[in-house]
């Protein structure tokens, strides 16, 4: 690919993308939930030729294989030869899109182009969060190692709190490493949290006429964002690095290890945001626990220690924080070295017997907090956070 790149730069989008390279508004974050309409879609494809620093061509891959994913669908065309380097990029990065559907791959352009737009607003700021140079990711840093492939989330500075480009980012993370030859995918944090959760800035710069429309796209995420946990096909590892907050601990029982630093902790402060369990915790939880333990932690917001997640079932097994990463890799490394197939199978055997059961929970759940978003509870709640009047 290092070769590759310099005439990338050039060669890269597809005519229609690079026929829209200039157009004026900006995209917010209003615009960046699930369920892009065409037109979002075209506006931002117009928003790219406003970019005011060339994004990379890892981004640059990653939008042309969207465009082409939200208006062809999946890839069929021949794979070009391999001397033709730049089409065999483009290529590959179309392939890697899979089977996702193109609503989806629509949304994902918008919401890549809203990420970028926003973060040239804001090219004052120093640095930005993640490392762009890394497979093309801006809030996640994904590495492929010893049969390991990695997803770092990297917003270090915000406790890795999730925006709706991370949601999207994450599941592209996930289809890639679906897909890619490692054994193990392993989700983990860069800095002290793994993560704060849902970030609370997802529910703001709305107008009061976008509201509704914002609650019914963020439903849509979040019920595609925990079915690609569900229907995630090799062993998922979580190593908890920290703190873990909200839908970071919910969508934990959908992981077939969670190996914690003994200084992570689990919170589900649903209730204090006026908001509902998610990430088909409403059916897991009390599954694992029991209906009591799980009421303490979903209803009540019942903060655990990673000892007592641990006897909980929630966690698999706590390390020092000493000796966290040490201990972690060389587990998994050795863990990675088991035949690939037969690994994966066990994992679907097990995934199967409730697979439907989880999709019809997170379904339900999506529906519910949509509902949730919308009420003075919830408003409050996470306006009192943004006020720093109340904090967790
Ligand atoms: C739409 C899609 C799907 C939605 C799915 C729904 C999921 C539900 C949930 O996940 S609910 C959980 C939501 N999370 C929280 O309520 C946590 C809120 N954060 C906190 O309580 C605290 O920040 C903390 C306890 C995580 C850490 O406190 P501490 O004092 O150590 O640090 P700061 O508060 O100063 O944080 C540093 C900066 O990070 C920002 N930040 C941290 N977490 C979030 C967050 N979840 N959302 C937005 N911003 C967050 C914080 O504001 C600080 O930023 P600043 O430096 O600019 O002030």
């Amino acid at each position: 690919m290092a070769g590759v790149t310099g005439r990338l730069v050039r060669g890269w989008c597809p005519r229609a993308v690079r026929s829209s390279l200039q157009v004026p508004a900006q995209l917010h974050m209003s615009k960046t939930a699930m369920g892009a309409s065409q037109k979002d879609f075209e506006s931002a494809m117009n928003q790219v030729k406003l970019l005011e620093k060339d994004p990379g061509n890892e981004v640059k891959l990653k939008l042309y294989a969207l465009y082409k994913q939200a208006t062809e669908g999946p890839c069929s065309t021949p794979k070009p030869g391999v001397f033709d380097l730049i089409n065999k990029a483009k290529w590959d990065a179309w392939n890697a899109l899979g089977n996702l559907p193109k609503e989806t791959a629509r949304q994902n352009y918008v919401d890549l182009v809203s990420g970028l737009s926003s973060s040239s607003d804001s090219s004052s700021q120093v640095k930005p969060e993640a490392d762009r140079e890394q497979a093309g990711y801006e809030t996640l840093v994904m590495t492929s190692e010893d049969g390991i492939t990695k997803i770092m989330l990297n917003r270090p500075t915000k406790m890795n709190a999730l925006t709706t480009q991370m949601y999207q980012e994450i599941m592209l993370a996930l289809e890639a490493a679906s897909k890619d030859d490692s054994t193990i995918t392993v989700l983990t944090g860069n800095g002290s949290y793994f993560s704060s959760g849902n970030d609370l800035t997802n529910f703001t710069h709305i107008s009061p006429d976008e509201i509704e429309e914002k609650a019914r796209r963020g439903a849509i995420l979040l019920r595609d964002f925990v079915g690609c946990f569900i229907d995630f096909p090799k062993p998922l590892v979580a190593a908890v690095n920290g703190p873990a907050v909200g839908i970071s601990v919910t969508i934990l029982r959908l992981f077939d290890l969670v190996y914690a630093s003994d200084r992570a902790t689990f919170h589900t402060p649903f209730s204090h945001l006026g908001q509902t369990p998610e990430g088909c915790s409403s059916y897991t939880f009390p599954k694992l626990m029991g209906p009591g333990k799980a009421a303490e932690m979903l209803i009540f917001g019942k903060k655990l220690t990673a000892a007592e997640a641990c006897a909980q079932g929630l966690v698999t097994e706590v390390f020092p924080d000493s000796t966290f990463q040490k201990e972690v890799w060389t587990r998994l490394k050795a863990y990675s070295k088991l035949p690939r197939n037969a690994l994966r199978i066990s994992k679907q055997m097990i995934r199967n017997h409730e697979k439907e059961k989880l999709h019809a929970t997170n379904a339900e759940e999506s529906r519910i907090l949509q509902e949730r978003w919308l009420s003075d509870e919830c408003m409050n709640a996470i306006m009192n956070f943004l006020s720093r009047k109340a904090k967790m």
